[in-house]
């Protein structure tokens, strides 16, 4: 059902809208929703998986919006010592509240804790987000039992203490030992250089009680890799650190002021042998090791995490756009003809380049991440019964599909901030908040660069599969597909079918896979070690990898349209975005296409044509395709992407909160002003 508004007095015809009634909408954003060529609910519901969902959705957030214990005044205006104190608050009330409110389903836990901390990071993050899914994954039965309870009911507050001041990427070669000592039958943790202190953790500066720490095993006088260990990092009475354990937070940041990201010392602390986590390998009393079924499951945290990392970018993006698209439809800028209104900036060509890409590639992550998550949960089962075999396939799609996604999502995030022009760099735009809380998405849980590689790694080995005509997983069964000569678009109408696109950018990961395989080939052929190879193939290996992940990402669109039930105006835009995203990519790596004669001059013009063509169609339901992921103001936290579009009143009283603002004359006017313009020499 279309949500129907009186022009000036919006008064929402059904209960589908989840906005409060505004009083007074903007005129310019209400013309925009008249003028919508589909009903944006249908999308909302499409989006969340259902009406239920939405429902069920909106009914979690507004329990923390609504909920008095959990207001305070904007994050902008306070200290980040006030930041911190406020985002372990809140956290505590949150813990408080998802039991009183019985929500114990963990998707309505997390809506309920991202409507809750808004736009702010969340105090426990760490300890929900890697310290609890590390010890799910990594303890056997026994210690399940003894740690989850414990940590599901918040008596210990945990981190993930992995990287170290001298190594973040290469992690087998961190340098924290924890050796056996089969006399005590304990570990002996250590911190043997100025280098090996744990630095970065979250959550660890200030609060975490324990920690999973990820050190090298000795036993028997032999090193057998990193290992997790779960480790008491505080005393449960008084919060001190515990005896040889070194901690603090690690000084401000480029964003996350509010998080307390730690360093972490250790001086031979000893902890009892049964605090390695011992699910998949284990140290006897005697010192005996049995080693894992697959050498990488250590690292499997890592992987849950950049899965749901792809969901985090799709998510931040859309509120991105979200804003941007809103304000550039109240914001009118340059009398084209004399006496005539100011156009909208949403009218600009170049405005709409700007935004609509991203608004697609927001769509196209999102679905991407319906996706992913699935074969998560998929590679999961099958792990639980013992079948390691698609781990090393999900490792190459998750560290791709995150780096992927945030180098898109980052990139965007600062092209909708640049849109809204100067108010694009007020804080209350939202954006500096969402740019800082997402720009580190592209290094932690692994390096963008590196986890590109990884994934380029994973690609070679399935090229030379290929090439001995043996059987690939299904997400790379195109490798082992022959090259399918030209493009064959004759017209625009023949560019804007999904297959065709599809099979181009197919056809170009292809290629660039098999290129960079050559590349290896030939550099070893030179008697060049693999290492060096590797190195001297980096540019080929990280376009081979982007490509594959941008193909993966256009085909789950195009499939996604394919094979979900929606209404036919829903169809129609879905389709135009999804045409625009494929075509905006070929247009944007047009070399790529034309390199190999794949494409030609004559289809290039084409391409840019219908980019050209297609803003037409987006630029009518561009407003309604960002109230479509439906978030609310008070998740925005943006005074530009507000819903009723009101936005000068809302930055002027924004504004008027400021701190400077509470006096009208400043201190600094008596102390430093005052002296300098009275004393005779400021005399003029
Ligand atoms: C998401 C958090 C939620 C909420 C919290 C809220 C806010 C908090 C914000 C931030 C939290 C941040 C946390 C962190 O950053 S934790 C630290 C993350 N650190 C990393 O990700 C380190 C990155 N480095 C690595 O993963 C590895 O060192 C690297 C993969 C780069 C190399 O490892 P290694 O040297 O051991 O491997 P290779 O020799 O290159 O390869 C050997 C072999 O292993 C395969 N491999 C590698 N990784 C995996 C894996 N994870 N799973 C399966 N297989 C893996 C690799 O492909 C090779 O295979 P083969 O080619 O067959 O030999
Ligand atoms: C906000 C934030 C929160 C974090 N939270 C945690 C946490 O909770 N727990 C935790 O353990 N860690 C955490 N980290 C640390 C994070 O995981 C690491 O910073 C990240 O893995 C990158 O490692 P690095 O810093 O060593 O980067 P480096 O590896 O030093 O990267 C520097 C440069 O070197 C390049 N490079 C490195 N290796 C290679 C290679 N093999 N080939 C080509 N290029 C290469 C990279 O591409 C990059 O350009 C956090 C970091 C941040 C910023």
């Amino acid at each position: 059902m279309i949500v129907l508004f009186n022009c000036t007095c919006a008064v929402p015809t059904t209960m589908d809208s989840f906005h409060p009634v505004p009083v007074k909408v903007n005129p310019d954003l209400q013309k925009e929703r008249d003028a919508a060529l589909f009903n944006p609910v249908e999308l909302t519901y499409l989006k969340d998986g259902g009406k239920d969902k939405t429902e069920r959705r909106r009914r979690c957030e507004l329990l923390a919006i609504n909920d008095p214990d959990l207001q305070h005044k904007d994050i902008s205006f306070m200290a980040r010592n006030e930041r911190y104190s406020n985002a372990v608050r809140k956290a505590v009330i949150i813990a408080r509240k998802i039991k009183e409110h019985r929500l114990t389903n963990m998707e309505e836990k997390q809506l309920y804790i991202s409507a809750a901390t808004q736009y702010d990071t969340y105090g426990f993050g760490l300890h929900y987000g890697m310290f609890l899914p590390a010890l799910s994954a990594q303890c056997d039965e026994e210690q399940r039992n003894y740690w989850l309870p414990l940590a599901e009911n918040l008596k210990i507050l945990g981190t993930y203490a992995q990287t170290e001041l001298g190594h973040g990427t290469f992690i087998r070669g961190l340098e924290t030992t924890a050796i056996y000592d089969p006399k005590t039958e304990e570990f002996v943790l250590h911190t043997p250089t100025l280098s090996a202190l744990k630095w970065w953790p979250g959550n660890m500066g200030k609060t975490a009680t324990h920690a999973v720490v990820l050190a090298q095993l000795y036993t028997n006088g032999k090193s057998y890799g990193l290992h997790p260990f779960i480790v008491q990092l505080r005393s449960l009475e008084n919060h001190q650190p515990l005896p040889g354990i070194t901690l603090g937070d690690i000084g401000p940041k480029l964003g996350f002021h509010s998080f307390d990201n730690g360093f972490l010392g250790f001086d031979h602390v000893r902890i009892p042998r049964r605090n390695m986590l011992m699910k998949y390998s284990q140290v006897s009393p005697d010192g005996f090791y049995i080693k894992p079924i697959h050498a990488k499951l250590t690292y499997s945290t890592m992987v849950e995490a950049r899965v749901t990392l792809v969901s985090d970018i799709a998510y931040s993006l859309s509120q991105a756009v979200t804003i941007a698209v809103r304000y550039s439809a109240v914001r009118r800028q340059t009398e084209q003809i004399k006496g005539v209104k100011e156009p909208q900036i949403l009218d600009y060509r170049t405005q709409q380049l700007k935004l609509f890409p991203y608004l697609a590639a927001a769509y196209a992550f999102t679905f991407t991440s319906f996706v992913i998550t699935g074969r998560y949960i998929e590679v999961q089962n099958e792990m639980n019964d013992g079948n390691m075999e698609s781990l090393s396939e999900l490792h190459a799609l998750s560290a791709g599909l995150k780096a992927f996604t945030s180098y898109v999502g980052n990139e965007g995030i600062e092209v909708c901030r640049l849109s809204c022009g100067g108010h694009g760099y007020s804080q209350a735009s939202g954006f500096p908040e969402l740019y800082t809380l997402t720009a580190p998405i592209s290094t932690f849980e692994g390096e963008n660069t590196v986890m590109l590689l990884q994934t380029a790694r994973y690609l070679m080995k399935c090229a030379t599969t290929a090439k001995r005509g043996l059987e690939l997983p299904r997400f790379v069964l195109y490798l082992s597909q022959r090259q399918k000569g030209q493009c064959p678009a004759r017209n625009e109408s023949d560019l804007l079918d999904h297959g065709l696109l599809s099979d181009a950018f197919e056809h170009r990961a292809r290629r660039l896979v098999i290129e960079a395989a050559q590349k290896m080939q030939s550099n070893i052929g030179k008697g060049n070690p693999q290492h060096v190879a590797w190195n001297n193939c980096h540019m080929y290996l990280l376009k081979a990898a982007s490509a594959h992940c941008h193909f993966y990402v256009v085909q789950t669109f195009v499939k996604y349209i394919n094979d979900t039930e929606m209404s036919d105006a829903v169809r129609d835009i879905l389709t135009s975005l999804c045409q625009f995203y494929a075509l905006h990519g070929i247009w944007q790596n047009a070399g790529d296409f034309l390199q190999d004669g794949y494409m030609n001059g004559n289809q290039l013009d084409m391409v840019q044509s219908l980019v050209g063509k297609l803003l037409d169609k987006i630029r009518i339901n561009a407003v309604a395709l960002v109230d479509a992921f439906d978030f609310r103001d008070e998740i925005l936290c943006s005074k530009l992407g507000k819903y009723d579009g009101n936005v000068y009143e809302a930055m002027y009283e924004w504004a008027k909160n400021s701190p400077l603002n509470k006096t009208e004359v400043h201190d600094s006017y008596n102390k430093y002003l005052r002296p300098l313009m009275q004393s005779s020499k400021a005399k003029l």
